[in-house]
């Protein structure tokens, strides 16, 4: 596996593990609106908007949209670099679709884990500069998402003292709050993101970050203020379907914008050769791992007393927001 060739075909945008492959050509039925492609060849920049209300929450589907989305993005050779947004203001993606793990199917768990562990070998490993603007809240996936791509941009949030419209949003590995732990190449990936001993203690205690301390640990790599600017400067734009216009002029997409034309600039090999240095064996070593780490995953969940946390932590997300 661990070949000259099929680490060129990792990195070059085509899988090289088809056993587990989630998708073939044809595209999910429901891939366009679930991921929003837009895609400019004059800049060489595309956007990625997942769109899969209330919160982003990562379904089979919904990884499987991701997953052909960027396939599709890559397949374009005038294309260099992908911005991963939200269209919800206030959450980037709350991690896995919680209903998933609960009562779980059969059939369908190993096949919805199969595919998270695609968007890790595709997002991880894409030859696109990637490039996460996060908006709103990424905890648990939601910060998987953000820590596979290359460079990470968040929103201040609104500060705003009218506490009604006060939004801060937080980004983090919090697992361990649901009683469940981050399977192991998830929680690498914090590690090497944030170090030893900041990924050891934000691990054990699932803790979520606010903006600020996020840059201060290297969570996340650049901060920027929650304000419209006048315009949006970029050609990007002019290309965004109605729903994500407002979005784009927002200072957060325009830093990201900014992040993904410098990367559109270096020469694409050489950029990819570099990649390859820091990513390769991890995610190798997460693929010879693949089947071991379904079925410990599986395993895990379906234990009782893990179902009994999940249960209860569902419980109490619809209660809250019940109460609003
Ligand atoms: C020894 C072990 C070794 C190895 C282990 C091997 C395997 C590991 C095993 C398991 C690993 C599993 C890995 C899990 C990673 C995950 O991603 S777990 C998911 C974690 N996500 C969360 O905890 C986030 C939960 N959500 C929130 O905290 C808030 O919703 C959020 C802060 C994102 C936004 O808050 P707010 O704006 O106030 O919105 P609401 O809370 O009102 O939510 C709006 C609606 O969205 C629904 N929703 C929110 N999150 C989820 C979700 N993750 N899944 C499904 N649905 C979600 C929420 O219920 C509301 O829906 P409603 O309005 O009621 O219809």
């Amino acid at each position: 596996m661990n070949t000259p060739r099929a680490r060129a075909m990792l990195f070059m945008g085509r899988r090289s593990h088809q056993s587990h492959a989630p998708h073939k050509h044809s595209p999910p039925a429901v891939a366009n609106d679930l991921v929003i492609s837009t895609v400019d060849e004059n800049s060489g920049i595309a956007m990625l908007t997942m769109n899969r209300p209330p919160a982003n929450s990562l379904s089979l589907e919904m990884n499987e949209a991701l997953c052909y989305s960027l396939k599709t993005v890559e397949a374009n050779p005038k294309i260099q670099s992908v911005i991963l947004s939200s269209t919800n203001p206030k959450i980037f993606s709350a991690g896995l679709d919680i209903t998933e793990l609960v009562a779980p199917d059969n059939d369908r768990l190993p096949r919805f884990w199969n595919s998270l562990q695609q968007v890790y070998i595709d997002l991880y490993g894409s030859r696109l500069a990637t490039v996460a603007a996060i908006q709103g809240h990424a905890p648990a996936a939601g910060c998987f998402l953000a820590m596979s791509c290359d460079y990470r941009v968040m929103s201040e949030g609104d500060t705003n003292n009218d506490i009604k419209k006060k939004h801060v949003p937080t980004i983090g590995l919090n697992e361990t709050q649901l009683g469940i732990a981050a399977p192991p190449w998830m929680g690498q990936l914090l590690v090497r993101t944030i170090g030893f001993r900041q990924a050891e203690l934000a691990l054990a205690l699932g803790t979520l970050f606010p903006p600020e301390q996020a840059l201060s640990i290297g969570l996340v790599d650049d901060i920027v203020p929650h304000q419209q600017v006048e315009s949006g400067d970029h050609k990007l734009v002019d290309l965004l379907p109605s729903q994500i216009k407002d979005q784009a002029q927002n200072s957060l997409l325009q830093k990201a914008y900014t992040q993904a034309q410098i990367y559109a600039k270096i020469p694409p090999q050489a950029r990819v050769a570099s990649k390859m240095v820091t990513r390769e064996e991890h995610i190798f070593r997460m693929i010879a791992k693949r089947d071991e780490d379904t079925q410990h995953f599986c395993g895990f969940v379906t234990q009782k007393a893990v179902q009994k946390n999940l249960t209860a932590y569902v419980e109490a997300l619809k209660n809250k927001s019940a109460k609003k």
